[in-house]
């Protein structure tokens, strides 16, 4: 006795609509931010996670299948084996050795680029076609040594760059004026981390330039008010690692803003790690850094052409020119 009556010419039309597949790579606190945000969020008809630790991986795979009933309706799929990710769309990675207290930063990365050899090759393989979004540290590197290992084009290998830095950097301005984060547009670019450049004259609140909002609101613009914003998006970061002792809501919604605009195709304007050889007198070699660029279904489909100051130019160079540095020993 079938469960449901059939009702006649229900069958569904075939559906022209494509499915949509995200792989999240790494299931630790960042990969599970962003895979809850990806479900409460229906950016995706099936979800895979893919984590080195096979008990953890199931564990959080049921967890986030027993909260169906709350969740648009998501395929949710794990294994240690890649062969799950076969055929996604996006593919997001977040796996790799956690800085050990002491470790330089070198050290990490030589450990995340051996992780890296073992992860990036079968998502190539299973999921051809695919975007692959980096977000494990330092995600600048890793990101080029995404883009060598996986042979993509370099408009579908993508690194979470500096969104997070920006994000942190919107939310800070927009609670020093006493205004709404969405309406505050801001851009951190360049390198990850402690070495980012803020973008002074890209700030602006509903569209009115910072320094004229400043004068508008008959806000004392204290000269140094804008530079210590910066340093708290910095200072912030270790904040939270001294407090909680990682990060995972900031990144995970950061990450889920990006998957949106590829994913559904918004060609929304993103600071995020891209190929800047070519841009801003970059050109010493292959190196991601963050830049304003217009995402879509095909990745990234433009790099806009910013003003920079010569300082912020300058600094972007320098970027460039560590980070060339630091690959240029991987031997990639
Ligand atoms: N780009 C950014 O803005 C940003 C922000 C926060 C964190 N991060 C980075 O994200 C990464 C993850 O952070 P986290 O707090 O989730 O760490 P975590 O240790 O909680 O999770 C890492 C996960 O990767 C898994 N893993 C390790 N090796 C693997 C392999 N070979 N294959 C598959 N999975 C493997 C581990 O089992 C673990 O579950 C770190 O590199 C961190 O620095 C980046
Ligand atoms: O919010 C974070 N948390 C992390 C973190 C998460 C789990 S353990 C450490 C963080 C926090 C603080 C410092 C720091 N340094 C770092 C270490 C190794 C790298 F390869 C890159 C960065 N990393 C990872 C990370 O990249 C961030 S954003 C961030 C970090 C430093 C400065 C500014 C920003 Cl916006």
């Amino acid at each position: 006795q079938a469960f449901f009556k059939p009702i006649q010419n229900s069958a569904s039309p075939s559906s022209t609509k494509r499915h949509t597949k995200v792989s999240v790579i790494g299931v630790g606190n960042v990969g599970m931010a962003i895979a809850q945000t990806i479900l409460t969020q229906d950016l995706a008809d099936e979800l895979a996670l893919i984590d080195a630790k096979a008990d953890k991986l199931r564990g959080e795979m049921l967890d986030l299948q027993h909260a169906a009933a709350f969740l648009p309706r998501t395929k949710i799929v794990a294994s240690v084996d890649y062969a799950v990710t076969v055929g996604s769309d996006l593919c997001i990675v977040t796996a790799g050795a956690r800085q050990n207290p002491g470790e330089s930063r070198l050290n990490l990365l030589q450990r995340n680029v051996a992780l890296f050899s073992h992860i990036i090759p079968p998502l190539a393989k299973y999921s051809p076609d695919s975007i692959l979004l980096i977000v494990s540290n330092p995600v600048d590197v890793l990101t080029y040594v995404s883009w060598k290992m996986s042979g993509f084009p370099s408009n579908r290998v993508i690194g979470s760059g500096t969104n997070l830095d920006s994000s942190r950097f919107r939310f800070l301005i927009a609670d020093h004026l006493d205004v709404n984060a969405q309406d505050v547009q801001a851009y951190i670019v360049g390198e990850h981390g402690d070495s980012s450049v803020a973008l002074w004259s890209s700030i602006s609140i509903g569209g009115v330039p910072v320094l004229s909002f400043l004068e508008k609101q008959q806000i004392a613009y204290e000269k140094d008010t804008l530079e210590n914003i910066h340093k708290a998006v910095v200072e912030s970061a270790y904040e939270v690692i001294s407090l909680k002792g990682y990060t995972s809501w900031a990144i995970g919604y950061s990450v889920a803003n990006l998957a949106r605009s590829l994913l559904r195709d918004q060609r929304k304007i993103h600071p995020v790690s891209v190929l800047a050889k070519g841009f801003y007198g970059i050109n010493g070699g292959d190196v991601f850094l963050s830049l304003p660029t217009q995402l879509g279904r095909g990745g990234v489909l433009g790099v806009t052409n910013i003003h920079l100051t010569d300082e912020e130019m300058e600094r972007l160079r320098e970027s460039a020119k560590t980070i060339l540095e630091v690959q240029s020993q991987l031997g990639i």
